[in-house]
C-alpha cells in the first residue's frame, strides 16, 4: 500500500478531540524522526507540532498548515481501519490532511529547496480553536511564515478537482450554548412547575426567525442547533435543558446582529417563561479570507497542472480557524475533491484515498517551485 495511504489509515484509527491529540502527536513525531534531521527544526506546541524544513539560501518562509483533531462522533463506515476510539471519528478529513502534509514534508526534505518551509500541525480546529492561541504562542514566533497555505477535503468534488476563490472562502462562526433553568415536578401538575422542555422548544423555533427576519436578506447567516439535553424520565417535568449549536455569517455585522437578537430573545423568554437562561457564545472563528494575488497565482499553477481541474467555487458557511491565520499572514485555503457519497461530519464519510498521492505531488511541485 502507498506509504501515505497507510499513514492516513493509521491516523484514522486514533481520532482525538481538540488539545487531547496525544497519540496523534506521538505518531507524527515518530514519523518525523525517520526523516533527515539535519534538514529540519522540530518544535512541539501543546499537542501540535511546528517543523521548519531548511532551505539552502532562504529569503522567505512559506507556511503550510494542517489540522489534526477529530470529532466527538461514532463512526459508521464499517471500514477495517475504522476508529478504535469509541465516540470519536475523523469525520472532517483531518487524517487525510495530515497524511498529505507529511507527504509534502517528506518530499521537501529530500529536495534542495532555496527557501524555508514551515509545516504547522495544528490542534483543535473543530473546537475550542487552536489557531488563535497558536499564533499568540511564544514557540510560534520563530516559525511564523511570510505566507501560508492550507487545504480541506471536499466530498462533493471528484478526485483531481481543486476549488477555491479569492476573498472570503469560509464564514465567520460562533458557537452557541444556552442553559434553561426552571422548576421540576410531577408531569400531572404542570401548573406547579416551570417546564424547560416547553420553554426551550419555543426558543428553538424563535431562533429560526432571526435569520429570516433580522438578517439582511442580501447577507447570509445560519443558526443550527445540533444537540439538546434535558429531563430525566417521561413523567417528570424537566427543570434544566441545554441546547448547543453554532452560528455562521458572511459579515461581522450579521454575526453581531445574531448575537444581539439572541440576547434580546433570552431577556424576553426569561420574562415570559419565568425562568433563568444563561447564554455562552463559546469559541468564535474569524472567516477564511483568501489573499487575492496569492490565490490567482495558485490558480495559474493549478490550471496548467496535469491531472488537476481547478474551479472557482462559492463561499461556504463552514468555519475554519485557519481564518485567524489568513487574518495575520497573507495566504489562502482550497478544497480538494475526495468524492465521498457522505459529506463532512457524517458518520459514513469515506474519502477516496487516491487523492493522497495526487495532492502530495501537486503541493510538493507548487511549493517546490515557490521556495
Ligand atoms: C471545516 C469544518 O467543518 N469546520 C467546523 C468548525 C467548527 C467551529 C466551531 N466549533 C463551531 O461549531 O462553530 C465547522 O463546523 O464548520
Amino acid at each position: 500500500m502507498e506509504t501515505f495511504v497507510k499513514i492516513r489509515r493509521d491516523l484514522h484509527l486514533i481520532p482525538e478531540l481538540g488539545f487531547q491529540e496525544f497519540k496523534t502527536q506521538s505518531y507524527l513525531l515518530e514519523y518525523l524522526s525517520t526523516l533527515n534531521q539535519e534538514r529540519m527544526i522540530i518544535q512541539t506546541w501543546r499537542t501540535g507540532i511546528f517543523v521548519r524544513v531548511k532551505g539552502t539560501n532562504p529569503s522567505k518562509t512559506i507556511g503550510y498548515r494542517t489540522d489534526i483533531d477529530g470529532l466527538p462522533m461514532n463512526e459508521a463506515t464499517g471500514l477495517p481501519y475504522a476508529s478504535t476510539h469509541e465516540g470519536r471519528m475523523h469525520a472532517c478529513g483531518h487524517d487525510v490532511h495530515m497524511s498529505i502534509a507529511l507527504g509534502v514534508l517528506t518530499n521537501l526534505v529530500d529536495l534542495p529547496i532555496k527557501d524555508d518551509v514551515v509545516f504547522i500541525f495544528q490542534p483543535a480546529e473543530e473546537g475550542p480553536g487552536g489557531a488563535e492561541p497558536l499564533l499568540k504562542s511564544e514557540e510560534f514566533t520563530s516559525f511564523k511564515p511570510d505566507r501560508i497555505y492550507g487545504l480541506h477535503i471536499a466530498p462533493e468534488y471528484p478526485v483531481g478537482t481543486i476549488a477555491t476563490r479569492p476573498g472570503m472562502l469560509f464564514a465567520h462562526t460562533s458557537e452557541l450554548f444556552i442553559d434553561f433553568h426552571g422548576l421540576s415536578g410531577h408531569a400531572a401538575f404542570p401548573h406547579l412547575t416551570n417546564d424547560m422542555i416547553v420553554a426551550s422548544s419555543h426558543f428553538i423555533t424563535q431562533l429560526q426567525s432571526i435569520v429570516s427576519r433580522n438578517v439582511n436578506p442580501l447577507d447570509s447567516a445560519v443558526i443550527t442547533i445540533g444537540k439538546i439535553t434535558g429531563g430525566t424520565v417521561q413523567n417528570v417535568i424537566a427543570d434544566h435543558v441545554r441546547i448547543e449549536g453554532t452560528m455562521r455569517a458572511l459579515s461581522e455585522e450579521a454575526m453581531k446582529k445574531l448575537k444581539e437578537r439572541i440576547q434580546s430573545l433570552v431577556n424576553g423568554f426569561q420574562e415570559s417563561f419565568q425562568c433563568k437562561i444563561e447564554v455562552d457564545f463559546g469559541s468564535n472563528y474569524y472567516g477564511v479570507i483568501n489573499d487575492e494575488s496569492i490565490t490567482n497565482e495558485f490558480f495559474d499553477f493549478a490550471r496548467q497542472y496535469d491531472g488537476i481541474q481547478a474551479v472557482e467555487c462559492n463561499v461556504a458557511m463552514t468555519g475554519e480557524d485557519f481564518g485567524y491565520m489568513t487574518k495575520e499572514i497573507p495566504g489562502m485555503m482550497f478544497w480538494i475533491g475526495v468524492d465521498s457519497k457522505f459529506g463532512l461530519h457524517h458518520q459514513k464519510l469515506n474519502p477516496d484515498e487516491n487523492v493522497i498521492p495526487l495532492i502530495i505531488q501537486f503541493i510538493s511541485d507548487f511549493i517546490g517551485k515557490k521556495a
